[in-house]
């Protein structure tokens, strides 16, 4: 089975034999299905016969994958059983975000008993709080690649940044100027939410995942970056529906 999971810049492709380890690619949410499997078969071939599971937060692009797809060879995972696994009071219980639920359904399994805020670093940034068995309600933040060009995007004179950004307190150039306020935006906004949640749950540990995480990890002290925390969410999603 090829998982699939489709997010706003990026979508991943990944096969795993013990849910745990996966062998994946990243590739452009915005390139035809074809073209990624394509892409996916440099990597492992694919098999007469291949299922495939799908879950993303890119309706559009999902569609494209269900009408590329042989329909009776494609899974999508069930909202039942993620209500059953991880109570909580989202409304609409539909509308949270798929990979939301995948980190989620990962760090419950993990740490069924202990707090964890779970920071997933994306194209946005969402932090959510599971304590007390359940999800506790989380925030959803711009990105920071999101953010920097949102400043280039609305004023006449702000340049386009690419990360990875070196940082002073105080900038003297328009560049160093705006990494530096992007930065410390993000490090004093995460920093905060970690403050306030490990106030409500003081045994709160932090996890950190998704595209941006490894820049941030050093300045979250003590946090952890599991790089696949999303597809063990959803490998783990799909054995319990069937
Ligand atoms: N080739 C790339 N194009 C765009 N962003 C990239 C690229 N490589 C790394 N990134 C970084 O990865 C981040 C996206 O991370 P990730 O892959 O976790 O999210 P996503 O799946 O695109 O987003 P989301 O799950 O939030 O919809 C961007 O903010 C950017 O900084
Ligand atoms: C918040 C994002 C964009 C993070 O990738 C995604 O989880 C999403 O589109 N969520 C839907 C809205 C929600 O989670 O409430
Ligand atoms: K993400």
């Amino acid at each position: 089975m090829i998982l699939i999971a489709v997010g706003n810049t990026r979508t991943l492709l990944a096969y795993s034999e013990d849910g745990l380890h996966f062998q994946s690619i990243s590739v452009a949410t915005a390139l035809h299905p074809t073209h990624i499997l394509q892409l996916w078969e440099q990597t492992r071939p694919l098999l007469e016969d291949e299922d495939f599971a799908l879950g993303g937060v890119v309706p559009e692009a999902m569609q494209r994958w269900r009408e590329t797809l042989p329909p009776g060879r494609l899974r999508e995972p069930e909202l039942a059983v993620f209500q059953q696994r991880i109570p909580n009071s989202y409304v609409p219980a539909e509308s949270l975000g798929f990979d939301r639920r995948c980190c989620l359904l990962a760090t419950a399994r993990d740490f069924p008993t202990q707090s964890s805020i779970v920071i997933d670093m994306g194209t946005a940034i969402t932090i959510d709080l599971w304590a007390d068995g359940r999800f506790q309600g989380g925030r959803i933040l711009p990105g920071i690649t999101m953010s920097i060009h949102a400043l280039y995007l609305g004023t006449a004179l702000l340049p386009d940044l690419e990360l990875p950004m070196t940082v002073a307190d105080t900038g003297n150039t328009t560049a160093a100027a705006i990494q530096s306020g992007v930065w410390h935006m993000f490090t004093d906004a995460l920093l905060g939410a970690i403050q306030q949640f490990q106030g409500l749950f003081p045994d709160a540990q932090v996890l950190l995942t998704g595209g941006d995480a490894p820049l941030w990890q050093a300045r979250i002290p003590g946090s952890h970056y599991i790089p696949d925390l999303l597809l063990r969410g959803f490998y783990g999603w799909l054995q319990s529906s069937s």
